[in-house]
């Protein structure tokens, strides 16, 4: 069920948050053997909110939408006092001492916390196989990758041990994942939520955002972290709207545009046909579909894995077993260093430290990093003429549907392909959503993308909540996702 009709049900009394805490505990407890979402747990914690819950209701106090609702967050978030791993041996024993803003945020509106999610390692990955601590499946199929870096934020909800969640999407780790699972994934706009107390990847492109059922949801939970957030120096100021406004089912007389470029030669035919589909049902629905061209768009893997793993490299720089983390013990300083990064970090982690140093380095700098942020500009340049024809964009969010484990771990760069669609969209700061939008042959979940300006989550929320009340038979819950209540 989603968070608006679990909402509903708690206001008429037709359910108790502890009731419905304990159903999905319970759930959590038959799925979780066969999907491994979950690093750990905050079960108690989570009893003690619902109940405190309840007694607002009671009493008949006011309570937000999430209110009672049971959600889980990502493992590199931090909440004070419980573990935050990044699924790294480096932060296995890392216990926050102080809250992320969203979880400030999401605490004051009384959220029912289940524990913390599997990732990639620090967020590197786009199949949750490089997590260091566990191996998530796909809820649609054991044998598939959820997709990453938040996997287990979108296996929990589309296998219903969590109602919502919040993952982050550096290049594209929200809505792949999404698109995976068949659940929505939302990467607001860069600076629409606040980065303080997410553990950093590339700071320039990490962007928090949700994970959920339906699109109604997404705007729900949007609406529960969005704002601006002083100890976050990127944060944009000013009031955000009521994202819930945007739920509106029309799109007369909107633009939407597909860049021709994100329908080249390596897309999976199952994926093409989804999303010329999805380009039909708005055409039949009275929007206006363009044609659009983003040429630059080529360089923006190449640009999105030069600037994110510079990024990388200095960010990670703190891990050198005096700060934070783990320490493996030597005679020097520098043998304590090297051997405790040697034994902290996994291979991806510490490949990407090694090409972030190299292009970084003098000579080196001016030909990869300058050059790939000029990349970045020009990307950036191009979405924003292309939003002066056009309302929204339309894509795939990933060139395939979900494939299987270890299918792609021993090439990096097949890898990296899947990010393709999704990485131009950080690079720029713009938002982006994944929306379910139909199945592959092989029964996998395929997800379209939305893309909108800057701050333009509105006509973003507008355009999928459109598509989904338009076409409800492209989100399906995974059979295993089925919870009684
Ligand atoms: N972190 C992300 O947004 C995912 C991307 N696949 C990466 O490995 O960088």
């Amino acid at each position: 069920m989603t968070i608006h009709e679990l909402h509903a049900k708690l206001m008429a009394k037709e359910l108790s948050a502890v009731e419905l805490t304990k159903a999905v505990i319970a759930h959590k407890e038959k799925v979780e053997p066969t999907v491994h979402a979950y690093l750990s747990d905050s079960h108690e914690e989570a009893l003690a909110t619902a109940e405190a819950v309840d007694k607002k209701i009671a009493a008949g106090e006011e309570i937000s939408m999430l209110a009672g609702i049971p959600g889980a967050v990502k493992d590199n978030i931090c909440i004070q006092g419980q573990r935050a791993t990044c699924a790294s041996k480096m932060l296995e024993n890392f216990v926050p001492p102080y809250n992320a803003t969203v979880i400030e945020k999401l605490q004051s509106q009384d959220f029912v916390s289940l524990g913390k999610l599997n990732m990639d390692e620090f967020a590197m990955g786009g199949s949750t196989e490089n997590s260091a601590l566990a191996k998530t499946s796909n809820p649609w199929n054991a044998d598939y990758v959820p997709g990453g870096s938040s996997g287990g934020s979108a296996a929990a909800v589309a296998s219903g041990s969590a109602v919502w969640s919040l993952g982050s999407d550096t290049g594209g780790s929200i809505r792949q994942p999404g698109s995976y699972c068949g659940v929505v994934g939302l990467k607001p706009t860069y600076g629409n939520i606040s980065r303080y107390g997410l553990i950093a990847f590339a700071s320039s492109l990490d962007q928090i955002g949700p994970l959920t059922r339906d699109v109604t949801d997404a705007a729900i939970v949007l609406n529960a972290i969005a704002g601006h957030d002083h100890r976050d120096s990127t944060s944009i100021a000013g009031e955000r709207p009521d994202y819930t406004k945007s739920l509106v089912r029309d799109v007369k007389g909107l633009r939407i545009g597909m860049p021709k470029e994100f329908f080249g030669d390596g897309l999976n035919a199952d994926v093409r046909k989804v999303i010329e589909e999805a380009a039909d049902t708005y055409r039949k629905m009275g929007a206006e579909i363009v044609e659009v061209s983003l040429p630059t768009s080529k360089y923006a893997l190449s640009a999105y894995y030069i600037i994110a793993l510079a990024e990388a490299s200095s960010n990670l720089a703190r891990y050198d077993g005096v700060s934070f983390g783990m320490r493996v013990d030597a005679d020097n300083l520098v043998e304590m260093s090297t051997k405790t990064r040697t034994a902290g970090f996994g291979d991806e982690v510490q490949r990407r430290i090694l090409l972030g140093t190299y292009v970084l380095s003098s000579g080196y700098y001016d030909a990869y990093y300058l050059k790939a942020l000029k990349a970045r500009r020009l990307i950036k340049n191009e979405f924003d003429s292309a939003f002066e024809q056009v309302d929204v964009l339309l894509t795939p969010t990933a060139p395939n549907t979900a494939f299987k484990f270890g299918e792609k771990t021993d090439d990096p760069l097949s890898m990296y392909l899947e990010d393709i669609c999704t990485v131009p969209v950080n690079l720029a700061g713009i938002p982006g959503i994944s929306v379910p939008a139909g199945f592959g042959s092989n029964g996998m979940p395929i997800g379209m993308q939305l893309l909108a300006p800057t701050m333009g989550e509105e006509v973003l929320l507008r355009a999928a909540y459109s598509f989904e009340q338009e076409r409800p038979e492209c989100n399906k819950i995974a059979p295993i996702g089925e919870v009684t209540l």
